[in-house]
């Protein structure tokens, strides 16, 4: 077995409550980069808001979007590599150029060293995505849920449940409250569900875009510790898109700062505050994109 794999399969059999399933263990190769994009564009075509006839959806004007514009950058394998960027800059397409959700329209996107035009359904084997608007049986409680995606990746059924409540248990959520129906929580503790559920499978690459957004201090805590406890224990690599900047500097090794599609800046959360002369992430953004961050917040809240 590979050096890498070697240490995947050490590392996920001595940090998990359950015994791992091999299929927990997708066979990546033995690369230390992780993602590789190279002059990655992608636009979209949408309607003009205030044309004509813009309200019919497609039968209206349209104007093209560049949502991502000649991005080029290298993710390490293991590290936490964060997004930055103001609402509509092009933070989630990226992550679904990532995950093979959609197609770029030039340049070339490599995960663990495979294209992912050519080898999207290996890739999606090895990766989970967290976003904010994630989706489930809301009748179902959180265990049912979990069981249910742990069955699709093959996962026995009492392993499924024991990995489930393990996982629960460290985003803090209650056994009751583990098995009362989806649809009685609040959006926060579905959030918390929904991070659980991709890291039921202990994914070696992790999508998480906005994972934290719309919870109370102590469940972003909870959120945040077990994502610092996931990259100590794991091998996994992810990928981090946040509005929390305290989020992006305790969490990230990278940052990248995305603005209308173009990768403005990229470093260290410590080198960028260095580049920019400065001692807060909020400042470094304003600097490199001439946007406050309090005016990306409100946007946010709109
Ligand atoms: N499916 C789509 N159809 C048309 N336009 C799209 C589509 N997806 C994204 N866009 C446009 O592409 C641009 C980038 O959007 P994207 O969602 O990637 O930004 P973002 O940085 O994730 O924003 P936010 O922080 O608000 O989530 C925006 O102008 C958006 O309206």
């Amino acid at each position: 077995m590979p050096k890498m794999l070697e240490k995947h399969a050490e590392k996920a059999a001595e940090t998990t409550v359950c015994p791992s399933s091999p299929l927990d263990l997708p066979q990546v190769s033995d690369t230390d980069i992780a993602i590789c994009c190279e002059a990655v564009c992608k636009s979209f075509f949408e309607p003009v808001e205030g044309s004509r006839s813009w309200r019919n959806g497609f039968l209206g004007e349209k104007k093209r979007v560049q949502a991502v514009d000649h991005v080029s950058l290298e993710v390490r394998r293991g590290e936490i590599f964060g997004v930055l960027g103001p609402n509509g800059s092009g933070k989630s397409t990226l992550i679904r150029l990532m995950s093979t959700l959609l197609l770029p329209d030039s340049g070339t996107i490599q995960v663990f060293g495979k294209d992912v035009v050519q080898h999207h359904y290996e890739i999606r084997h090895w990766i989970n995505r967290v976003s904010v608007e994630a989706s489930f049986f809301k009748k179902l409680s959180a265990v049912e849920n979990l069981r249910y995606a742990a069955r699709i990746y093959g996962l026995p059924v009492k392993q499924g449940e024991e990995k489930a409540l393990h996982i629960l248990k460290r985003l803090g959520i209650s056994k009751s409250k583990a098995y009362s129906p989806l649809e009685t929580h609040s959006r926060g503790m579905q959030q918390k569900v929904a991070i659980a559920r991709a890291l039921m499978t202990t994914p070696v690459l992790i999508l998480l875009d906005e994972p934290t957004t719309g919870l109370d201090p102590k469940s972003k805590r909870d959120v945040q510790q077990y994502v610092a406890e996931v990259k100590a224990t794991h091998d996994a690599t992810m990928i981090l898109t946040t509005h929390d900047m305290d989020e992006a500097e305790k969490l990230c090794d990278r940052v990248a700062i995305i603005d209308r599609g173009k990768i403005i800046a990229l470093d260290t959360p410590q080198g960028l505050k260095e580049q920019a002369g400065t001692d807060s992430l909020e400042e470094v953004f304003f600097r490199f994109t001439g946007v406050d961050w309090e005016e990306v917040l409100a946007d946010e809240s709109r």
